[in-house]
């Protein structure tokens, strides 16, 4: 009997849902975008589960350009945004906030407090709360975390970088075959140096139970940060991915409120008992002399700052041990993978880091060396760890676009209004892909573009060689001075050391499973490479 009433609640709630959104005119619905599929799933499906990374996004792009119409569940319209200028103000206007469903998962791996979860909404029920607390909250926390990743901060983390990329050298050279999966070296690479660099802690100090615990957290979250919206291609992050959970999740997931996902993280699953256990054994690492104790200002040295609490402290941790690592390790083995496809310019890259290597030493300047930044920019731009993000509108807003675009009634327009609640997906893999912007052979990966001045300059999107794979506005990543040398640091001591090859079956797929995966052909995420020492 309780299950026939649950049943009935959860038709009345459906049904009240239904007559919420269906019953709302889309102010998007002149814009003109692919034919749609099916009432049920619209585009989600090509999207979610295509074959191939991309297949039907760059499609989409090619065809319709940079701003476009996709169907979501029910026919609903979504806009599809990868100009520019309509970026820029997505990422930077006060009238945009993370989409609720990626803010409530944020918050139930990392904890109500996560910077990525803090977007200055929160989502209740129907409606939505614009909240300011949270929103100066994000802030002040940014500005206290900041000073670990300032320019100057960041420069002395050099010996650290150092270190890390000597110990994968180490890896490279115990292996028994030449045959190496490069991925779990570059994570523990990448972990030791968030660790140390960032928390002051060496991973030989850190409980090995954390270091496990960290590599379990870093396979399930993206399966517990599924966000099942439109933009997220959660095709392969699990397996099991059905259409069934695609219809669950952008039909309703969004709307159900915060506290009930949040609560889940209490449920006895075995995904759940691992959240559970990272942000518990992260709370084991608070110090007093390191870092943290600078955030908590415990000595008191700046009485301008009354430093962060301990609470607060404790639930970054775990989002910048993740953040640092996984998206700082997928990029380098991306780049490895293109190296090895692309042998004459590692040849080249090669002299370049030796002749720099031979005659500076210790004292490199990692920004002086061309090649090497060239590669690292066009890795950035080619495999951006996050493909799309989606934004909610807070207010009704109107979208700048930096080209006119044609809608279905003939008329041209720069900009698109966005009413309260709307979602917008930012494409920002098809952004790095406008050929426009970086040239006609945009889907090649060509280090060599940024050489020849064949990258337009255009308006600054996000902190980095106008990529916006570090993102853009106040959310940009954190950590991207920090990733970025982190990179330069590494991939000069493989490359100038190792040659990469690709083994004959080549054995590397791109997948989306919330972020850029290198995967292999048994589903593993794992970059196998051919790998001989030089020098
Ligand atoms: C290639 C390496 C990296 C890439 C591509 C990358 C990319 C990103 C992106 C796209 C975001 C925004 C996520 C969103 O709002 O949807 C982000 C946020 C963040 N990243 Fe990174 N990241 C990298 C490395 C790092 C490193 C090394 C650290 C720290 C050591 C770090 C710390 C953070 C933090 C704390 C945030 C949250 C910022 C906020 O919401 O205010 N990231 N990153």
């Amino acid at each position: 009997m309780y299950s026939g009433i649950a049943l009935a609640a959860l038709a009345c709630a459906v049904l009240l849902l239904w007559y919420r959104i269906l019953g709302r005119r889309s102010t998007i619905q002149d814009i003109i975008g692919p034919p749609s599929p099916s009432w049920i799933f619209g585009h989600l499906l090509q999207l979610m589960l295509s074959p191939g990374y991309g297949d039907y996004e760059f499609k989409w792009l090619k065809a319709h350009g940079p701003v476009y119409r996709l169907k979501v569940c029910f026919g609903q319209d979504r806009l599809m945004v990868a100009d520019p200028l309509a970026l820029q103000y997505i990422f930077n206007s006060p009238h945009f906030a993370l989409s609720p469903i990626l803010q409530n998962m944020v918050r139930l791996v990392f904890g109500d407090g996560a910077l990525l979860g803090l977007r200055g909404t929160v989502y209740i029920y129907f409606g939505l709360l614009a909240d300011n607390v949270i929103g100066q909250t994000h802030k002040r926390l940014r500005n206290e975390f900041n000073m670990a990743f300032t320019i100057a901060a960041v420069r002395n983390y050099h010996p650290i970088f150092q270190k890390v990329a000597q110990a994968i050298t180490q890896g490279l050279e115990a292996s028994a075959t030449p045959l190496i999966n490069v991925v779990p070296l570059l994570a523990t690479a990448t972990l030791s140096s968030i660790a140390e660099a960032a928390l002051s802690y060496s991973m030989d100090d850190l409980e090995k139970e954390f270091i496990a615990a960290n590599a379990q957290i870093m396979r399930v979250a993206p399966t517990i940060l599924l966000n099942p919206t439109i933009h997220k291609g959660f095709r392969a992050a699990a397996s099991n991915q059905s259409a069934g959970q695609i219809f669950f999740a952008d039909a309703l997931m969004r709307h159900l409120p915060s506290w009930l996902l949040r609560a889940a993280i209490y449920l006895p699953t075995e995904t759940f008992k691992i959240a559970r256990r990272a942000q518990y054994l992260a709370n084991q690492l608070v110090g007093g002399e390191d870092i943290f104790g600078m955030l908590l200002n415990l000595d008191r040295t700046d009485t301008t700052r009354n430093g962060l609490t301990g609470e607060e402290v404790i639930t970054q941790t775990a989002i910048i041990m993740i953040a640092g690592q996984e998206a700082t390790t997928n990029t380098i083995a991306f780049g490895l993978l293109e190296l090895a496809k692309n042998t004459d310019f590692q040849e080249l890259l090669r002299a370049e880091i030796q002749s720099m290597l031979g005659a500076a030493g210790d004292s490199i300047q990692y920004d002086k060396m061309p090649l090497l930044n060239a590669f690292i920019k066009e890795t950035l731009r080619f495999y951006p760890a996050e493909p799309s993000t989606e934004r909610m509108a807070l207010h009704d807003t109107v979208i700048p676009l930096s080209q006119s675009i044609t809608t279905s009634t003939g008329e041209k327009v720069t900009q698109i209004p966005i009413r309260k609640g709307e979602l917008v997906i930012a494409g920002i893999a098809s952004y790095q892909r406008l050929e426009w912007r970086w040239g006609d052979d945009a889907h090649e990966f060509r280090p060599s573009r940024w050489l020849e001045g064949s990258v337009s300059k255009g308006e600054a999107a996000g902190p980095y060689a106008n990529l916006l794979t570090f993102l853009g506005g106040p959310h940009t990543c954190l950590g991207w001075r920090f990733a970025v040398l982190e990179m330069q640091v590494l991939v000069s001591e493989l490359v100038g050391k190792f040659s990469f090859a690709l083994p004959e079956n080549d054995p590397v797929r791109v997948r989306v499973a919330n972020t850029l995966q290198p995967t292999m052909l048994d589903g593993q995420k794992g970059v196998p490479l051919l790998v001989t020492r030089l020098l």
